[in-house]
Parts: structure tokens; sequence; C-alpha cells
């Protein structure tokens, strides 16, 4: 698969954005025909693997699993995952992850990892240092993502220790997204708790890049049952090694 940007002349306004609010919205990434092509991709396949969060560690589940998973069982996870959201940190949704080393990367042959290489190669990288005036990173790392009805992710600030993020980024690929089926990544105010009144979010437009500086405050919203299709996404962070 060839990977292509669509033509940028509102790089300097989007640069000033990001200098300004530490983050920015792009519309219309890729060519339409390359996200068009990473949208069916991500739509074919059948590798997801569903991801919730259990205290400090992370259970996941692969379609099959929960296929076969009894109605019980299933219901009583459920009622887990919203437990573990209704104070705390949490949440639900699909992956399928990209290796971080360039070497696996190349060895792979995987679409998505050939995606990742591309966007880590010295040309994207010098886009996405003159959008943000972030230079200091070597490589995107990158998973996609598949949010069904009842998924969501609470509030963090995607601060790691040892991952080196300077920024995080979200490319949108559902087609056709209505705000009102959820899934929007909120912006939470500056100095953040559930007491303040604003908060910015951003609706995940088919080819919309989203991308701020880290740690920054943010989550996603639930995707709601109204939903046609999941809310997919490739994302991942700017990183230094
Ligand atoms: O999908 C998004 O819009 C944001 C995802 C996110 O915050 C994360 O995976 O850490
Ligand atoms: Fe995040």
């Amino acid at each position: 698969m060839a990977f292509a940007l669509a033509p940028r002349p509102d790089l300097d306004r989007l640069a000033e954005q990001f200098a300004y609010d530490g983050f920015v919205s792009v519309p219309d990434l890729l060519e339409e025909e390359c996200a068009r092509r990473l949208h069916a991709l991500l739509r074919s396949r059948q590798d997801w693997r569903q991801s919730i969060a259990n205290g400090d560690r992370i259970v996941e589940f692969d379609r099959p699993t929960r296929a076969a998973m009894p109605a019980e069982t299933a219901a009583q996870l459920d009622q887990a995952v919203y437990a573990g959201a209704r104070a705390g940190f949490q949440f639900r949704y699909e992956t399928i992850r990209v290796p971080d080393a360039d070497a696996e990367r190349e060895a792979s042959a995987d679409p998505l990892a050939a995606f990742a290489r591309w966007w880590s190669a010295p040309e994207q990288r010098a886009f996405l240092a003159r959008l943000t005036g972030i230079s200091g990173f070597d490589f995107a790392d990158a998973q996609a993502t598949a949010y069904a009805p009842g998924d969501f992710l609470t509030a963090h600030t995607d601060d790691v220790d040892g991952k080196n993020r300077l920024a995080a980024y979200v490319l949108n690929l559902t087609p056709g997204w209505r705000l009102e089926w959820g899934g929007l990544l909120v912006l939470h105010p500056e100095g953040g708790g559930s007491g303040e009144a604003e908060a910015r979010a951003l609706v995940p437009q088919f080819n919309r890049l989203n991308l701020f500086a880290v740690p920054r405050l943010h989550s996603v919203t639930e995707v709601t049952r109204a939903a046609a299709y999941r809310r997919y996404a490739i994302t991942g962070w700017l990183r230094r090694y």
C-alpha cells in the first residue's frame, strides 16, 4: 500500500494553532484514496483484540474468545468495565498493534506496519515537526483502534515513564461519522477536575488528524448504540528513542 499526504496550503495556519493551543485538528490529511484504502483495511481485519484496563494491568480478548464467551460472563465483564469507569481510569476498545522497531516493521507483511514506517520517515517527520514545532522526536509508534458502541477511554494524560512521548496523534478513519454517535476526543480544561464547565471536543471525522502535545488531560467519550460503524483510527505518539 502506498501512502501520500494531501496538499497542505493551510500548513502555516495549522502550525500557528498548535503553537497557540498545544493541539491542532487537520482535515483531509491523506490523499482521499489512501484514506479509503486504510479504512477498508481496518474494516476487513479479523485480528482485533479487545483491550480493557484491570487495575494496573490490561486484559485482552481476541474475537474468537469473545464470541465463545458465555452471555453471563460477558455481562459481568461489562458491569466491571462500567464500574471501573465510575470513578477511576478505565477503557475498552479494540486494538491491532504495530512493532516500534523499524527492522520489525520492514520485515512485517502488515500494511499497518508499512504505514507506521512511512509516517516515521524523514519527509513525514519534517511535516509533523513543522506542524507542531516539535522536532526532537525519532519515530512515531502506532496502533489501529476500533471503538464499538459502549467503548470509551476515560481521562488520562498520555505521559508514561520511559515512553518519551512528545505528542499524541489520532488519524480518524471512519467515513460519515455523526457527532451524536459519541467517540469524541475531549481535551479537558487545564487544571482539570470535573467541576470545569467547558471542554474542547474533536469529532472523529474521516481522514482528520488530531494532534496534541503530551502531557494533556483528555478522554474519548463512549460510542453510543446509534453508531452505525465502529470508530476506526490509527493512533500513537511522536517519541524519542
Ligand atoms: O482515539 C482518540 O481520539 C484518542 C485515543 C487516546 O487518547 C489514547 O489511545 O491514548
Ligand atoms: Fe490518550
